[in-house]
C-alpha cells in the first residue's frame, strides 16, 4: 500500500516580494519520518478551493500550528491590534476544511493554532492573552532566537483517564512545551477534553464519537517527534488512522 496523503494547512506569508502559502518544515518531517505519510500543502485560497472534492482524494489532516491567531469575528470574540497579527485567508480554507473532515470521519491531527481553528469550526470559543487571567500561567514561548530554546520542555499536562491520547502515550502526566497566547474557552460540539495543565488550560481534545483518529494538543509534538517518545507516538497513531483510513478509501475505488 502506497503512503497515505495528507493535507497540511498553510499560513499566507509575505517574503521577497511575493505571497508564499507555506507550512513549517518540522510538521512536514514529522509527516514523513514518523507517521509514515506523504504530506500535500494545501494552499489558504478559501473558497476558490474546492475542499469537499480535495478531501475526497486524501487520507488525513494535519492542521499546522501558527503565530497568527484565529480572527475573533469567528467565535464572537474582540478584535484588536494586540490581538494580531491574524491571517484570514487561512481561516477561511481552515475552518470549512475542518468541519468536513470532522463530518466525513478523515483522521485529523490538530496542533496549537490548529486545535484552536477545530474549536471554532466547530462552534467553539477561545481566550485571548491568557497570561493576563486570574489563576493562569504563562504559557508564551521565551523570548529567543533558537527554536530548540523557544520549543523547549515547559510545563507538565495531566492526561485524562479514557482519553483517546492516553490510549496512545498512557495516563501519566507528560512534559510538553508551550507556545501560545490563546486557549480554548467553550468547547466545540463533539469535543471532549483530553489534556489539561496545571492551572486548568485545555492542552488536548478529541472527537471521541470519530471513526479514526481526531486528536488535537496545544503543545508542539512535531518540534520533537524524532527524538522524544510521546510525541512520536502521537505521530505514529495518526499515520497508522491514516492508512487505515487510505484502505477502506481506495477499496471503495476499485471494481469489485
Ligand atoms: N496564535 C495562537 C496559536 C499558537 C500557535 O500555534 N503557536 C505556534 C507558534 C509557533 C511560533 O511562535 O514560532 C496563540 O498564540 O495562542
Amino acid at each position: 500500500m502506497t503512503r497515505p496523503l495528507v493535507l497540511v494547512t498553510a499560513d499566507v506569508k509575505h517574503m521577497d516580494n511575493y505571497v508564499w502559502h507555506a507550512a513549517p518544515s518540522t510538521y512536514l518531517t514529522a509527516l514523513t519520518r514518523c507517521a509514515g505519510a506523504t504530506p500535500v500543502i494545501l494552499p489558504s485560497l478559501g473558497s476558490e478551493i474546492e475542499i469537499d472534492a480535495i478531501l475526497g482524494d486524501v487520507d488525513g489532516v494535519l492542521a499546522t500550528g501558527s503565530r497568527s491567531n484565529v480572527h475573533p469575528d469567528l467565535y464572537g470574540g474582540e478584535a484588536t491590534e494586540a490581538n494580531g497579527p491574524y491571517d484570514p485567508a487561512r481561516d477561511s480554507t481552515t475552518l470549512p476544511l475542518l468541519k468536513r473532515a470532522v463530518e466525513r470521519g478523515i483522521p485529523v491531527f490538530a496542533i496549537c493554532r490548529g486545535m484552536q481553528e477545530l474549536n471554532v469550526a466547530l462552534g467553539g470559543t477561545l481566550l485571548a492573552e491568557i497570561q493576563n487571567l486570574d489563576g493562569r500561567s504563562d504559557h508564551r514561548a521565551p523570548a529567543s532566537d533558537s527554536q530548540d530554546e523557544r520549543f523547549k520542555i515547559a510545563h507538565p499536562v495531566v492526561i485524562e483517564a479514557g482519553s483517546r491520547i492516553g490510549r496512545v502515550i498512557g495516563t501519566d502526566p507528560v512534559r510538553v512545551n508551550s507556545l501560545h497566547r490563546q486557549a480554548l474557552g467553550t468547547l466545540g460540539d463533539r469535543l471532549q477534553v483530553e489534556a489539561r495543565a496545571e492551572d486548568g488550560t485545555i492542552e488536548a481534545v478529541s472527537v471521541p464519537d470519530a471513526p479514526g483518529y481526531l486528536v488535537a494538543t496545544q503543545w508542539h509534538p512535531e518540534y520533537w517527534a524524532e527524538t522524544d517518545s510521546p510525541s512520536r507516538r502521537l505521530f505514529e497513531a495518526f499515520g497508522d488512522a491514516a492508512s487505515a483510513y487510505r484502505k477502506q478509501r481506495l477499496a471503495t475505488l476499485l471494481p469489485a
